[in-house]
């Protein structure tokens, strides 16, 4: 693993890293906060819990470090903060031949793709759980204990991920989710490219479907702007409570009024969703 940058702030650390993905057949670069107690300053270090972050697209590990103002609060509860990329990325790696936003570089979608060319880079599941999680583990101060948070395409991946993984993330959180990507225009772009044109292999990755098979009740937090452009078309967060309502899943869904998709709203409630997964990640200490 190789340290690209560092620099201190509320008193912990942010650094850059690379290394390798065998999943994605490419160079990584992850974002890593590490609050002061996991560096031992003045005391004995101690290990502390993760909250992995998941950005949206176009995104990549800077985003959510830079505007989202996470860093006091993660500092104050000790929790240390991970943020990946949203796709591979490199010469080799192939992009949306018409460059759209909303597929290809950037648009990983966390999920494991099956069909080429896409199917030999983009992995960012088995990135993330089974390359990602170990490699945090093993290099920094830090606990078992992980949750998982995310923004839009992030949010779609931190719902799917964490209700995969009940045994793995105490708890999720999700600002303006993709909250069931099979029935919308970004999910189903991506998902025909990605997974081909199977529809039941569609579901393994779409938040609903994931939610009303659920066998645990993971804890949910999710905040959504009212004034969204996404809203209606594509993130459709009723869906998801109308499964959950269905199945009696308990979620928290805060619809908070004039907000929009961006890191604006996302820094005024970021609060809000580090104390929910603190709540988890001490709840046996
Ligand atoms: C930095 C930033 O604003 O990120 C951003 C903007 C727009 C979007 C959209 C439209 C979708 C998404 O998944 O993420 C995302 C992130």
């Amino acid at each position: 693993m190789k340290k690209l940058s560092s620099n201190r702030v509320f008193g912990g650390e942010h650094a850059q890293y690379s290394h390798y993905s065998e999943a994605n057949k490419c160079d990584m670069t992850f974002a890593i906060f590490l609050p002061p107690i996991a560096l031992g300053k003045g005391k004995e270090a101690q290990k502390v819990p993760v909250l992995y972050w998941l950005s949206g697209l176009t995104c990549n590990d800077q985003n959510f470090m830079q505007k989202a103002g996470a860093f006091r609060a993660a500092a104050e509860l000790g929790i240390a903060i991970v943020a990946p990329d949203t796709s591979p990325r490199g010469e080799s790696v192939p992009d949306d031949p018409d460059k759209a936003y909303d597929f290809g570089l950037g648009a990983g979608f966390y999920l494991n793709a099956t069909q080429p060319p896409w199917s030999a880079h983009y992995n960012m599941y088995d990135y993330i759980l089974n390359e990602l999680l170990p490699s945090v583990q093993q290099t920094f101060f830090v606990n078992k204990h992980s949750a998982i948070s995310g923004h839009s395409m992030g949010g779609h991946g931190a719902l799917t991920m964490g209700l995969k993984n009940p045994d793995i993330f105490t708890s999720i959180s999700a600002f303006s989710p993709i909250c069931n990507p099979v029935n919308c225009q970004w999910g189903q772009k991506a998902f025909t490219h990605y997974l081909g044109d199977d529809k039941q292999s569609w579901l393994e990755y779409d938040a609903c479907h994931l939610l009303q098979n659920a066998s645990k009740q993971v804890p949910i937090l999710i905040d959504q702007g009212t004034d969204d452009d996404f809203l209606e078309e594509q993130l459709k967060p009723d869906n998801l409570i109308r499964v959950a309502q269905m199945s009696d899943y308990h979620l928290t869904l805060n619809m908070r009024s004039g907000y929009d998709h961006s890191y604006f709203f996302i820094s005024s409630f970021i609060d809000d969703h580090i104390s929910f997964h603190a709540k988890c990640l001490f709840a046996d200490e």
